[in-house]
């Protein structure tokens, strides 16, 4: 495999009342949340396929799969652990990320670097490392009339010296 390696993730998760909205691994105070197997955290469950597609290790399904009842309202932080974990052993590490949050409400920017630091931690890494931001949908679609939300990321590895 090459020196280094470029990852990238997308996921969607649909809004429903009566969940808590975590994303990045942090609450985020909300009327609705996100509905999935999981906790639905759909930015954790983004940067987790980018970083298993970097090294082609498949998907977040693939290696916690949604039929299996251990994962049920799985934390997604241990997901992205355990799979940065198998990055590792194959002999690579992240050299910086770049993620964006697709959703009309809530506003995230107040937590954003709360969220960049809830990764970093996951991934022992400097926050300088993490990116992550949030635009709207300008109202169109489903992430603008508020039914879900979509994440995107990008990951760079470089082999370990
Ligand atoms: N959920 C969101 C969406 C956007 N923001 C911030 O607002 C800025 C403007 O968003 P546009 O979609 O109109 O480009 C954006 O750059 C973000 O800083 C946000 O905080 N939360
Ligand atoms: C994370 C898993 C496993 O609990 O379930 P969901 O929370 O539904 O999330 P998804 O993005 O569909 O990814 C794969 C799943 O196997």
């Amino acid at each position: 495999m090459k020196a280094i390696r470029i990852g990238y993730g997308y996921d969607v998760h649909q809004f429903h009342k009566d969940r808590k909205l975590i994303l990045g691994g942090v609450e985020i105070p909300h009327s609705k949340g996100l509905l999935g197997h999981s906790d639905a955290d759909v930015l954790l469950h983004a940067i987790t396929d980018a970083l298993l597609g970097a090294v082609a290790l498949g998907d977040i399904g693939t290696l916690f799969p949604d039929t299996d009842e251990s994962y049920k309202d799985a934390d997604s932080r241990i997901l992205l652990k355990e799979s940065y974990d198998q990055v590792k052993q194959k002999g690579y590490e992240l050299v910086n990320l770049d993620a964006t949050v697709i959703a009309e409400q809530p506003k995230l920017r107040p937590y954003i670097d709360t969220i960049r630091k809830s990764i970093a931690k996951q991934l022992t890494c400097p926050i300088d490392d993490i990116s992550v931001k949030a635009t709207t949908s300008e109202k169109m679609g489903f992430a603008g009339r508020e039914e879900g939300v979509i994440a995107q990321a990008v990951v760079l590895l470089s082999k370990v010296e």
